[in-house]
């Protein structure tokens, strides 16, 4: 469905992506990893059709650069750095849908599911929300619609759980008839996600694994944790995460969505001298 063909691009003689050759298809959704630098973003820059660049790219068949219509018709997208935008929400949603053909309401209802109260910020200017709602916004746009091609830059890292879960529940609705590229600098925040991983590393693409696809990406466990002692920072870091004690701080109880396990385990990790017991079912 996707394909880049020897793809390069320099800007100012800088060589920022290096002959990349990859192609994607429907069911795949694949982690793309890297360092700061790496080339992630230039590279969907260049699927989106926004770049010149050498080789080839082609969606669908499609050359972005001179089908963009046809081509972000199909694309839900959520940006790394949402757009500095002045204009209402309402108005937003509107325009979004109106781009790709679809019902402003399935956005609104997407919206709400995950956890955004419309009528608060339907007149407020995007570029006023938080963090968190614009990261929510953005993903409703990209979701209130058939895209069948999903590319997020980071999608979920501001978002509560109970958001989380939502976003994970949609993406598990369309893993069989979509293609995702879901980039982050980190593979443990997304490898429970995916069943393929592509790393990059100055241009080039220097891993391209696929990976078990025995995920549940809906899945709920239910988590206790237990310390040695209770600890402040620790309560700290599990109240972010909704989880409960019931006994001072020494055990810990809460439900993990279970893509989110190994951010989970790396919280922990931070704690490993004070953990004495984890169960996770
Ligand atoms: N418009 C631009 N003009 C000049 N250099 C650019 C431009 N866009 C990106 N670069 C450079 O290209 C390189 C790759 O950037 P890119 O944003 O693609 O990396 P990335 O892997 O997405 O990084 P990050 O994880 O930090 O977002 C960087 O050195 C960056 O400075």
């Amino acid at each position: 469905m996707i394909s880049f063909a020897n793809v390069s691009k320099t800007f100012k003689r800088h060589k920022v992506l290096d002959g990349i050759t990859l192609s994607i298809e429907t069911g795949e959704r694949v982690a793309l990893v890297g360092s700061n630098g790496a080339g992630k973003t230039t590279l969907i820059r260049c699927l989106l059709g926004e770049y010149l660049h050498e080789g080839e790219v082609t969606v669908g068949g499609l050359d972005p650069k001179a089908n963009r219509k046809a081509v972000l018709a199909r694309v839900g997208f959520v940006p790394q750095i949402p757009p500095p935008l002045k204009m209402p929400v309402g108005e937003l949603v509107n325009f979004a849908a109106a781009v790709c053909d679809s019902d402003p309401e399935r956005i609104i209802a997407m919206m709400r599911s995950l956890g955004l109260d419309w009528d608060m910020v339907r007149s407020r200017p995007f570029v006023k929300l938080s963090g968190g709602m614009k990261q929510k916004t953005l993903i409703a746009v990209a979701l209130g619609r058939d895209a069948d091609l999903l590319i997020m830059d980071e999608p979920a890292a501001n978002l509560d759980p109970e958001a989380r879960h939502i976003f994970f529940q949609q993406l598990h609705d369309r893993k069989d008839r979509a293609v995702m590229l879901i980039t982050s600098h980190r593979l443990d925040e997304v490898a429970s996600l995916v069943n393929r991983v592509v790393e990059m590393d100055q241009g080039k693409v220097a891993l391209d694994d696929r990976v078990a696809d025995d995920v549940e990406m809906t899945a709920k466990l239910d988590c206790t944790v237990r310390l040695t002692r209770p600890e402040p920072a620790f309560a700290k870091a599990m109240a972010d995460w909704r989880f409960v004690s019931e006994d001072g701080g020494v055990s810990w109880n809460g439900a993990l969505n279970g893509p989110d396990r190994l951010r989970f385990l790396g919280v922990l990790a931070r704690y490993a001298g004070l953990v004495a017991g984890i169960e996770m079912k």
